[in-house]
C-alpha cells in the first residue's frame, strides 16, 4: 500500500512502528494512509512543525479518541524542491527553498507544445529537479499540437541526445499508452510543469475513479481549474503512485545543483583550467573560455552554461538589486 511495506523492509529496526503515508498537506491538516489502505485527517504532534512534514513522507502516528496525530518522520530517500521568492519587509527579495514532495523515485517534467519554448527554460528545469538518484524524464504534452511537438522535441534532441523524451496529448488515447510504460512499477512520481501544461488532466486519464480532482471545481471563479494542492494518487494503469503539484510561474533554486547533466562539454573542459575553482568567466588559462574563442563550443552554449547558474543560484536577482540601487 502506498509503497508503505517496501519502504518498511527497506529500514533495518522500528520494523514494528505503525507507520503511514502523507498523501495530502492542506495548511495544517494532512490526510495519511494506513498500510491496510485506510485514509485518516491527521495532525502533527505540538514539536512537529508543519514545515517539517510533506507529502510522500511516511511517518509514525497515534490515534488518540479518533484524533489521528503524526508522532514522527522518518527518513526521506528524496527530496523534490525549488525556489520560492518572498519579498520582505526591506523589499528584498528572499529566495527560500520549498519542498514539493518528498521519497519520489522518479520525476516528470511536463512542457506544454503550444506554450513558448526555450533551451534556457528548459535547462533551468533540468538543472532545478535533476538528482542523481531520481529518474528524470521530459513529457511533451498537448502532442495534438503536433508540429510545435515535435519541433520542441528536434530542440532538445539536438542538445541532448541522451535525454528521455516523450509526446503524448490527453486527447489522443492511444498517446497514453506510451506514457503509462515509463511509470515503474510501485514507485512514486511527481508531475512537474507551469501552469496549465495538463498535469491534472493526466491525472485523471491515468487514475480510474471518479474522486480525482473534478474539473468543475472552479477555484479561481474564471471556468479554469487550478491545482492548489500537492495530492498523490494511486494509479492502478502505472500501478505506482502519482503526485500532482500546483503549477508554477517561475523556476529557480537555491540547492546546490548539479549541471554537470546538461553542460558535461563544458565540466570536460573544466578539468584544463589552470586554477581548480575557475569560474570560466575571466580567469587566464581558462580552458572553457578558450575554447569558446577557438569555436569548439558555441558562444551560444555557453551564454546558455552562465545565465542557468546565475538564475538558479539567484546570482541574477542579486545582480538585478544591484543595479537597480
Ligand atoms: N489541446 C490540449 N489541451 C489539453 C491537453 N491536456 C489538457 N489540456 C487542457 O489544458 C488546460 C489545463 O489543463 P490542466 O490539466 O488543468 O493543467 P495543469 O498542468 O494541471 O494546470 P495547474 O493545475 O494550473 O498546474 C485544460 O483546459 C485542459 O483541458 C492536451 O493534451 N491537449
Ligand atoms: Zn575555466
Amino acid at each position: 500500500m502506498y509503497g508503505i511495506l517496501t519502504y518498511k523492509q527497506s529500514l533495518n529496526n522500528n520494523k514494528d512502528d505503525i507507520i503511514a503515508r502523507v498523501i495530502e498537506k492542506t495548511n495544517y491538516i494532512y490526510t495519511i494512509i494506513t498500510e491496510n489502505g485506510k485514509c485518516f485527517k491527521a495532525e502533527t504532534v505540538t514539536n512537529l512543525s508543519t514545515s517539517d512534514v510533506f507529502v510522500g513522507d511516511f511517518v509514525t502516528y497515534t490515534n488518540f479518541d479518533n484524533n489521528y496525530i503524526i508522532t514522527s518522520v522518518l527518513p526521506r530517500t528524496s527530496t523534490i524542491s525549488k525556489g520560492t521568492s518572498h519579498a520582505s519587509k526591506s523589499y528584498h527579495v528572499l529566495e527560500q527553498e520549498q519542498i514539493l514532495a518528498v521519497n519520489v523515485e522518479q520525476v516528470f517534467i511536463l512542457i506544454a507544445a503550444n506554450q513558448r519554448f526555450t533551451l534556457p527554460k528548459f535547462e533551468r528545469y533540468v538543472l532545478t529537479f535533476y538528482q542523481q538518484n531520481v529518474d528524470l524524464h521530459i513529457l511533451i504534452s498537448k502532442g495534438d499540437y503536433t508540429n510545435l511537438a515535435s519541433n520542441i522535441m528536434n530542440k532538445i534532441k539536438s542538445v541532448y541526445p541522451d535525454f528521455k523524451v516523450t509526446i503524448f496529448s490527453n486527447l489522443q488515447k492511444d498517446t497514453l499508452t506510451n506514457i503509462i510504460s515509463l511509470f515503474n512499477k510501485n514507485r512514486t512520481s511527481i508531475l512537474l510543469g507551469s501552469s496549465g501544461v495538463g498535469k491534472s488532466t493526466l491525472i485523471n486519464e491515468l487514475v480510474n475513479f471518479d474522486n480525482v480532482i473534478t474539473n468543475d471545481v472552479r477555484e479561481d471563479g474564471k471556468g479554469k481549474h487550478t491545482t492548489t494542492t500537492t495530492k498523490m494518487f494511486y494509479s492502478s494503469l502505472t500501478e505506482s503512485y502519482l503526485i500532482d503539484s500546483p503549477g508554477f510561474k517561475t523556476i529557480s533554486t537555491t540547492n546546490e545543483m548539479d549541471s554537470t547533466v546538461l553542460f558535461q562539454d563544458i565540466h570536460d573542459l573544466a578539468l584544463n583550467c589552470k586554477f581548480k575553482d575557475c569560474t570560466h568567466t575571466h580567469e587566464p588559462k581558462c580552458a572553457v573560455l578558450n575554447a569558446v574563442e577557438n569555436g569548439s563550443i558555441s558562444e551560444e552554449y555557453y551564454k546558455r552554461y552562465r545565465e542557468n547558474l546565475r538564475v538558479t543560484t539567484g546570482l541574477l536577482r542579486h545582480e538585478q538589486r544591484k543595479r537597480q540601487k
